[in-house]
């Protein structure tokens, strides 16, 4: 199993961005294991602001869920996470996506990421490095949620 976390940008010098965050992690314990591509999407919900850079990285930690959430918050807290609006510009957005088989279903923290099967912006790095890790609620693999997007996206045309 292992735990996967969403990396975003669209304010600033992204692609430094995404690497600063992941070097801020890996000084505060977070083994980075793997990171995916870094690419350019398309804004998703808010749609007038910058196209983002997005990355998903596999990382191995002993903290727990909740601690793990902290030092994400953290991470972009010291990067001056500037948020403009709800899923408008940020220079640093830092999302847990994935934590093992754990469901976890707190006021601040939901895990798997609620949205992330609809995200074309997390599908489309993970499946890049986990395309047979099991969303343990939706009980599919991240390859099978990809097509499964990519088909709705295809009904929509
Ligand atoms: N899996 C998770 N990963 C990161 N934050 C989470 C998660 N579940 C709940 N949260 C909570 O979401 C709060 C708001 O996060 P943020 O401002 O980054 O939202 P957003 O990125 O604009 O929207 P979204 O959460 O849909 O990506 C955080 O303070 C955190 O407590
Ligand atoms: N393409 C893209 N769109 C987004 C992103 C993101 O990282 N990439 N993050 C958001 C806040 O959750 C809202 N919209």
């Amino acid at each position: 199993m292992a735990i996967y976390i969403a990396l975003g940008s669209n304010l600033g010098d992204k692609e430094n961005n995404l690497k600063e965050a992941l070097r801020r992690l890996t000084k505060k314990g977070i083994t980075v294991c793997r990171v995916s591509g870094f690419i350019s999407t398309a804004p998703y919900g808010v749609v007038d602001q910058p196209d983002f850079l997005n990355a998903v990285a596999e990382i191995e930690t002993d903290k727990s869920p909740a601690e793990l959430l902290q030092i994400l918050l953290q991470t972009e807290r010291e990067m001056g996470r500037k948020r403009v609006r709800r899923w408008g510009e940020r220079n640093i957005d830092l999302d847990l996506l994935l934590y093992d088989d754990r469901i976890i279903e707190l006021p601040e923290l939901k895990v798997p990421h609620p949205d992330m099967q609809n995200r074309d912006f997390v599908l489309r790095p993970l499946v890049q490095i986990a395309p047979h890790m099991v969303h343990p609620v939706l009980k599919k693999t991240v390859e099978q949620l990809w097509k499964e997007m990519q088909d709705r996206g295809k009904e929509k045309t």
